[in-house]
């Protein structure tokens, strides 16, 4: 009676079994896939756990637990935001045993079932843990206020008094503030210098604000309180303080639960900086004028799991990583009214250095240089990483020219950005050059040949090239006879019978009833310029953008942006009236059809992919009509204009040297 009974159950665990094998391939397969880690056929002494890592809410103390069962950990990388993590044990015999005790093991985690997936893997390389050191500037003290003042700070704050005249309390999106002294105003992103509230800063600050003198921290006494109460899962979106509302020094004082605030300059370097509970952040200088900071709704952070290195930067190390659950954070924060426009070193993002107008389009050449080395070399060079974060996929046309020439063609780039043009076809000596010194070091990074030139004025030799292309770059020059200059100096390094390639953007951006990407794109994609390939953003990706926006906040952003085209400056209405002068550029609104040839289109500096709007720049564009880029060739000696086409949103020529020049 006994054997059917086991045959039954060994049929069953069979079935267990292989659909356990089935998902565990599945798991290294997706592994393999996204981040390229391979698994091993044989057991070695490391162990991918799927399903346990810190991307997908299992701490490290649990993932610990699980795994020392089988046998003592040595070492256990946690890398963030990944849903693995990698464990090494002493022995092989210590690595199978927790690889079979957590194959297929179920975790309980707040509320959720995950299941593990192991396999084995080749022992991981940790890699060079980068030191990530503080954004210049900026300092946490911890342990700045006792518990017991601490309680006396929050009793302080009365919330059950709502919209009261006296506190400006307001309820956002993702938090609820209060504001002392004066009312900070998300609609305009400033203050009121002229309406202080009546009662001032409260005096349970006093004792503090008393010791950040003494300590040196500030030499003035602070004007302005806002108390900012983030519930777990609540955020504030990255930011810079006004520049012309509020003096330099910012103090903000932690109370209650720990969190993670993230900093990001306008290149893309990001930095993440717990805030521990007591502790006083100090934003000065570069981390308070350059840099955004902001916290990321979400209710748990990743932080070092041991505090015994007192640094509040979370370096990711993933040997040292864990998660945290947020609980209710208020903070205290401290600033300066300012009353005279400021005049830090950073005019990219600085309101009151910002023109009162755009500036208007250039007649003389002094104008033209002026204008193209304010909102071309400038913007490139300060939005130079995230640009080039931007920009992976060749334009298919493009990349068909370059595949079309003979081997052992020698081919200049000119405008190159970070050169993904340079490696496409490696039978070609490809030769690049860019006015931007950041996107000239990013090519080199690559491994490819580029140097820093002006597009009028290339130092290579006349008539040397097979081929020279310009893909997205003649347009930023800013007067006709500069176009022209510029498609002179390509067509003086072709070689006769060589050809070059132009791209340009169409003032055109609907052709044969067909609307192109540039209009058809998702407005979350702001900055994807002509038929740019952005890698794929999962749909995920761009709620969460959106979701890190207060309302509020984000329309005055937008605001901003359009405030330049209104000349509110009474002083610029006298000079309109007086001469005859050139029009003032447009500012382009993103993703719309073109209302005008020579205009200001705005960056939305992202930080890594998920970062949040920063500051916004403007680059100069002259869009072309269609038959401009012909005609413009056409004036040019000792060449024919082989084909044009429109490709996307752009116009698009390749030019034969006919004879020289
Ligand atoms: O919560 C904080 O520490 C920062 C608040 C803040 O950045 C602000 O109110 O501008
Ligand atoms: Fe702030
Ligand atoms: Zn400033």
């Amino acid at each position: 009676m006994e054997a059917p009974v086991q045959n039954v159950k060994s049929v069953r665990r069979s079935k267990e079994d292989k659909k356990l094998l089935k998902r565990q391939i599945k798991a290294s397969h997706i592994l393999l896939k996204h981040d390229g880690i391979t698994t091993a056929s044989q057991p070695t002494q490391c162990v991918v756990v799927c399903n346990g890592g810190l991307g997908n809410g299992v701490s490290r103390e649990l993932l610990m637990a699980v795994l020392t069962e089988g046998g003592a950990v040595e070492s256990l990388l946690m890398p963030p935001n990944k849903p693995y993590s990698f464990a090494t044990f002493a022995s092989l015999q210590e690595s199978q045993s927790a690889h079979t005790l957590c194959n297929g093991r179920v975790l309980e985690c707040n509320g959720h079932h995950i299941t593990l997936y192991c396999s084995y893997v080749l022992p991981v390389d940790r890699g060079e843990c980068e030191s990530v050191s503080l954004p210049p500037g900026l300092c946490v003290l911890e342990d700045f206020v006792s518990p017991e003042e601490e309680s006396r700070l929050l009793q302080a704050v009365d919330w059950t008094s709502h919209n009261d005249d006296v506190t400006a309390q307001r309820e956002l999106k993702h938090r609820r503030v209060k504001h002392y002294g004066y009312e900070f105003r998300y609609d305009n992103n400033n203050v009121d210098k002229d309406k202080p509230l009546p009662n001032g800063l409260p005096l349970v600050c006093d004792a503090l604000l008393q010791r950040c003198v003494c300590d040196g921290h500030i030499s003035v006494l602070p004007d302005q309180l806002t108390v900012n109460e983030y519930e777990s899962g609540q955020g504030i979106p990255p930011h810079v303080d006004t520049h012309s509302a509020f003096e330099d020094t910012i103090l903000s004082l932690s109370l209650g639960a720990k969190t993670v605030m993230d900093f990001r300059h306008p290149d893309g370097r990001s930095v993440a900086v717990v805030l521990p509970p007591r502790s006083l952040l100090v934003m000065k200088g570069e981390s308070r004028y350059l840099w955004t900071h902001g916290i990321t709704p979400r209710k748990f952070d990743v932080v070092p799991a041991s505090t015994a290195e007192r640094s509040w930067v979370v370096n990711f190390n993933p040997s040292d990583l864990t998660l945290n659950q947020r609980g209710t954070r208020t903070s205290f924060t401290f600033r300066k009214i300012r009353y005279t426009p400021c005049d830090c070193a950073y005019p990219s993002v600085c309101d009151s250095q910002r023109p009162p107008s755009p500036p208007r389009v250039p007649v003389a050449r002094s104008d033209a240089c002026q204008l193209e080395e304010r909102y071309v070399h400038r913007v490139y060079e300060e939005i130079s990483a995230h640009f080039s974060s931007t920009r992976h996929a060749p334009w298919p046309r493009v990349r068909d020219f370059l595949l079309s020439l003979p081997n052992d063609a020698i081919m200049a780039d000119i405008g190159c950005g970070n050169g993904k043009y340079l490696g496409i076809n490696p039978q070609v000596f490809s030769l690049g050059c860019d006015r931007s010194v950041n996107l000239v070091s990013i090519c080199a990074e690559r491994g490819f040949h580029a140097v820093v030139c002006d597009a009028l004025s290339v130092p290579l030799r006349s008539s040397a090239f097979d081929a020279v292309i310009s893909i997205a770059v003649i347009h930023h020059f800013s007067t006709q006879e500069r176009r022209l200059a510029a498609v002179t100096e390509l067509v003086r390094l072709l070689k006769v019978g060589g050809r070059a390639l132009i791209y340009v953007w169409a003032m055109e951006q609907e052709y044969k009833n067909q609307k192109s990407k540039y209009l058809k794109t998702n407005k979350n994609m702001e900055n994807q310029e002509n038929m740019e390939n952005m890698e794929p953003k999962t749909s995920k990706e761009n709620t969460e953008r959106r979701n890190d926006l207060d309302e509020t906040e984000s329309e005055a952003s937008v605001r901003q942006v359009h405030a330049g085209n209104a000349s509110s400056n009474p002083a610029d209405a006298e000079e309109d009236c007086g001469k005859e002068t050139s029009p003032r550029l447009s500012v382009h609104t993103n993703r719309t059809a073109f209302v005008s040839q020579d205009l200001l289109v705005p960056w939305h500096l992202k930080g890594e992919v998920k970062a949040s709007p920063g500051a916004v720049f403007h680059r100069f564009y002259h869009v072309f009509q269609r038959g401009e880029l012909e005609d413009l060739c056409v004036s040019v000696s000792g060449l024919e204009v082989q084909q044009s086409y429109y490709d996307q949103g752009n116009w698009c020529v390749v030019l034969r040297k006919t004879h020289q020049q």
